[in-house]
Order: C-alpha cells, then structure tokens, then sequence
C-alpha cells in the first residue's frame, strides 16, 4: 500500500515496540477517560477477590489495545494468555486454552470478530457461566456434558466493532472505545520514548513527530525510531525541529501526517470522481487495495480529521481535502448528482 511500511499503523512482524510499551495504567499516556474506567474496574475486581468482567477493546490499528490488556493482567495481578480470532481454527483449540487458564486469568483474543461461528458458540457458555458444553458420542447417542471452567476475564480487541455478532458483543460488560490520540498526548509518548531510547531530543523535535505521527502511538514509536537514524548519520544525534522536519518529509510523511497511501486516496477522489460521492468499493478497487485495509486502515483517520465525509452515498472529499491538495473545491457541490456510488450499488 504505501512505498514505506515504517508509515502504516498495522503490526509488523518485527513489531519492535516492546521497549515502549507501557506496562502499568500509571504510565499509559492518553485514552483519559477509558484509563479512568478502567482503573475503578480493576480496582473494585480486586477488592472482591473475582474476575473482572469481560472487556472488549475496538479503535483503529495501533491506538493500545493489546498495550491494554497486558497492563490489565498486570494490575489485576493474574496471568495473561494471549490468542487471535483466526488461529482458533476449531472449537477443540479455544476449550484446550480455557480449560487450562488459572481462576482468574485474562484470556486475551485479538481480532476477535474473525472468529469461527462453531468456536464462537463455545464462547458464549464460557463467558457466562465459565462451563464448557462438550458433545461426546455421535448421532442419537450423542450427549452433552458441562465442564466448569476457573473464572476468567476475556479481553477482545477488534479494529471493526461492525462485523462483531450481536450475541458476542452482548457479552462483554465492558466495552471500550479507543480513540486516536491528541498531538499533546502524542508529544508525551514521543518524548517518553525518546528518553527511554537515551536520544537527544529537543521538545520542538518531539513535538513535530508528535504532529505528524497520524494520531497514532505506534506510528509515533516508528517515526521517532527513523528520525532518530537520520539524526544519528546527519546531526550528531541531536533530533531538532529541523532534523525532524526534513527526516518526515524525506519519509514522505507531509505536514498533516498523511503518508503516500492516503495521498493517493484523497487524490483519486479529487482527480477522478471530482469530490465524490464515490463508494468504497469503487475506490478499493482503483486503489487496487482491498476494502478492509481502506475502511479499518486509511479511512478511520481521514475521516478523523474531517478530510473525508463518509454519505449514504458514498464517500466525499472535504473541504479541507482540498485546500490540502493545493486544489480548489468544484463551486457547486452538486449533491443531487448520481454520484458512482449510485452505479455501483454500494454505500
Ligand atoms: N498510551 C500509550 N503510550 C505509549 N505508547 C503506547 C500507548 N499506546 C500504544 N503505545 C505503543 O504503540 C504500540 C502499539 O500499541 P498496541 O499494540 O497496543 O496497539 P493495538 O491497538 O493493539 O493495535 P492493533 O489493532 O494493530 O493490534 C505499542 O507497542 C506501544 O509501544
Ligand atoms: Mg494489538
């Protein structure tokens, strides 16, 4: 998608971020009041001696979902096991993890609305009984019978709270949306990592990766890690204003912290359908992306920003789109126009 994967907030299978991962609540940085929740929650569990009740992260890539349910382990003080919706492939795989959690544990399931329906079912009982229906025998013979499992905690983390069944979503008694971060929180994480990674970073050097960081804690981890090898080779080590300035714009990073993906998005709605309406699907395929990565990837923080409108009709290229492109907004913006979204039949 983009020419530098260093820019998109999806994991890496070298995710090297662990160095910067925060470990307790006290030093997660942003997500005010998801923290604050949290922190009663977890506190009232531990005075009763129970699980927490289920909770279930949802928010674009890269935004502290799995940061956050490790530093729920943590402060709960109980062990953490950690799965993904596409590896529990049967419903053999998720009974053989819940019947091996300690009581209280937290089970953490990433991507969790890619969960199978047949291992889904096995979660319900789980959640709200913690007991296992298990079929033993095959045809009119076949009984089921109950295990109890240890209490536990499930922490789900999804990027698309949309395509979660309702009976799942039902049952988490906590739901929890993360939102993308402010350019002061940014600045914090920016600058916590860089004294973390023993860098010599001036506040105006930290505050221009926080800028262009895409509201993102990952993406911030990333650039600070890239601007520090220009630093390194160009500067002496020192990250100024400058430094990083040219070091982001070298990375194609612009000034509103879009990177080439997002250009591309924003200049073939303004290129080739004149502002839209143009529907997802369309625009998927002359990005030749697929319609995930457009709607859980690029769109989120478009539409965060008020770069992009998403209509009934499709998606619209918003006024500061425009302006950003150098480019100016067609006079009339023709809102009864059949738009492609209308010869395409998706919204
Ligand atoms: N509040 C924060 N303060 C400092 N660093 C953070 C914060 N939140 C996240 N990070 C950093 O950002 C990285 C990404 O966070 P995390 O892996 O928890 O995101 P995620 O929401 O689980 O993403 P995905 O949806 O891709 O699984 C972490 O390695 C961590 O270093
Ligand atoms: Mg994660």
């Amino acid at each position: 998608m983009s020419s530098d994967p260093t820019l998109r907030p999806e994991k890496l299978p070298e995710d090297t971020d662990r160095a910067l991962r925060p470990q307790m609540l006290g030093e997660f940085i942003g997500q005010a009041e998801a923290r604050a929740n949290l922190a009663v929650f977890i506190e009232s569990a531990r005075m009763r001696g129970e699980a927490m009740d289920h909770t279930l992260f949802h928010g674009p890539p890269g935004l502290g979902k799995t940061t956050l349910a490790q530093i729920m382990a943590r402060e709960l003080g109980v062990g953490f096991r950690m799965t993904s919706g596409p590896v529990l492939a049967k419903p053999g795989d998720l009974a053989a993890i819940l019947t091996n959690l300690e009581p209280r544990d937290v089970l953490f399931i990433d991507e969790i609305h890619r969960l199978s329906p047949v291992v889904e079912e096995v979660l319900y009982p789980a959640l709200e009984d913690f007991a296992l229906d298990l079929v033993i025998g095959e045809g009119p013979a076949a009984r089921t019978v109950r295990i109890d499992l240890q209490p536990f905690t499930l922490v789900g983390a999804t990027t698309r709270l949309g395509l979660l069944t309702t009976p799942l979503r039902d049952r988490f008694g906590i739901p929890t949306r993360l939102e993308f971060y402010s350019e002061a929180e940014l600045y914090e994480i920016v600058a916590r990592g860089a004294r973390l990674m023993g860098l010599a970073a001036e506040p105006e050097g930290c505050r221009e990766i926080a800028r262009r960081a895409r509201g993102t804690p990952r993406i911030a981890g990333r650039l600070l890690r890239r601007v520090a090898d220009f630093a390194l080779v160009e500067a002496g080590g020192r990250i100024s204003r400058e430094l990083a300035d040219r070091a982001l714009t070298r990375l194609q990073v612009d000034n509103l912290g879009l990177d080439g993906a997002d250009r591309r998005y924003l200049t073939l709605l303004a290129g080739n359908y004149g502002g839209g309406p143009v529907g997802v699907e369309t625009i998927a395929a002359a990005l030749s992306e697929p319609r995930d990565a457009i709607e859980e990837v690029i769109e989120p923080y478009l539409l965060q920003q008020g770069l992009i409108l998403r209509t009934p009709r499709g998606r619209m290229l918003g006024a500061k789109a425009w302006r950003h492109l150098g480019l100016e907004a067609p006079k009339v913006p023709d809102a009864g126009r059949p738009g492609q979204a209308d010869l395409f039949g998706d919204k």
